[in-house]
């Protein structure tokens, strides 16, 4: 991007910062292991209008690589089980090859993006998950948010792209699960901004039926999800997810939404909503 357009976007967005509206967008492994999908979806977030967030996984590409390597994938409630290859591995997956290429492919399409990672101007502040019964190894549990350096970002017009790395402060990089991410950073901006979270996957919204695109769920409370989860309607990745987002609603988070890449378009209503 040219530096007029960067003076073009930081004057764009102190405008916008008047209204003090923040949106954090995550992205699943589906999406971005699928290059058309990728390209649909960071397509639709460049054109979100004020300051954003992204955050993005990438088990899905992990996985693959430590097979590649004769490593099993473990894990447990949705969490990756991370020795030091497997940390070695989501080092170079997350903060390597998928936030490098989705940072180039945004700076295409007039988004000034900057790769993070956690430790990056110690944005995210982690400790690795206690042992109780079960050892995660280095997988870090979020203990705090710089929300101040990440405004200064957005003052001058820079749109921060995180991956699921954070670290400890003492020079341990911790895995994190990037719905987890999402939640906290969304928590943190909360002080500054009127923030809305969106979660964005490969499906239209939570369904009633996982085999029917049709039949999404628009609005789930704590009492209705109770029951979607006793009724196995809600299950796997989709559990955490949504209890990440009770999280960050309890938290001080505006709004939280999970749906399929129309996601930002004014005229989709079909998606769903959480409320508290
Ligand atoms: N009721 C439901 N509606 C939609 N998806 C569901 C539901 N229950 C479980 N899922 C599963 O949750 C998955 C999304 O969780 P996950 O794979 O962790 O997301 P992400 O791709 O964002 O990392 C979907 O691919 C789907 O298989
Ligand atoms: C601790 C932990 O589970 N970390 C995740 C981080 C990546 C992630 O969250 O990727 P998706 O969003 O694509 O699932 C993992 O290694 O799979």
């Amino acid at each position: 991007m040219s530096l007029k357009e960067q003076d073009k976007n930081s004057k764009h967005l102190s405008l916008q910062e008047d209204e003090r509206c923040l949106s954090i967008v995550k992205i699943g492994g589906h999406i971005i292991e699928d290059e058309h999908q990728l390209a649909q979806f960071l397509k639709a977030f460049s054109g979100i209008e004020g300051p954003k967030i992204l955050v993005h996984g990438g088990g899905k590409k992990a996985n693959q690589v430590l097979e590649q390597l004769g490593i099993s994938p473990k894990m447990v409630s949705g969490r990756r089980i991370t020795d030091a290859d497997t940390l070695d591995v989501a080092i170079m997956v997350y903060g390597g090859l998928t936030n490098k290429k989705i940072v180039a492919q945004l700076q295409t399409m007039g988004c000034n993006a900057l790769g993070m990672s956690g430790a990056d101007a110690n944005t995210i502040q982690a400790v690795k998950r206690p042992v109780e019964d079960i050892d995660f190894g280095f997988v870090g549990d979020v203990s705090g948010v710089s929300s101040s350096s990440i405004t200064h970002l957005l003052n001058i017009g820079l749109t921060p792209v995180f991956c699921a790395l954070t670290h400890d402060e003492h020079g341990q990089l911790l895995n994190t699960n990037a719905d987890t991410i999402a939640a906290e950073l969304a928590i943190g901006m909360s002080k500054h901004f009127d923030t809305t979270l969106y979660y964005c996957f490969e499906l239209n919204g939570v369904l009633r039926d996982v085999t029917d695109t049709n039949s999404v769920i628009k609005k789930i409370n704590a009492q209705s999800y109770k029951t979607l989860v006793h009724q196995g309607i809600i299950v796997a990745g989709m559990l955490p997810k949504i209890h990440n987002c009770f999280h960050a609603l309890k938290n001080g988070v505006k709004e939280v939404r999970i749906g399929n890449l129309a996601l930002f378009d004014d005229a989709n209503t079909n998606y769903t909503t959480l409320i508290l």
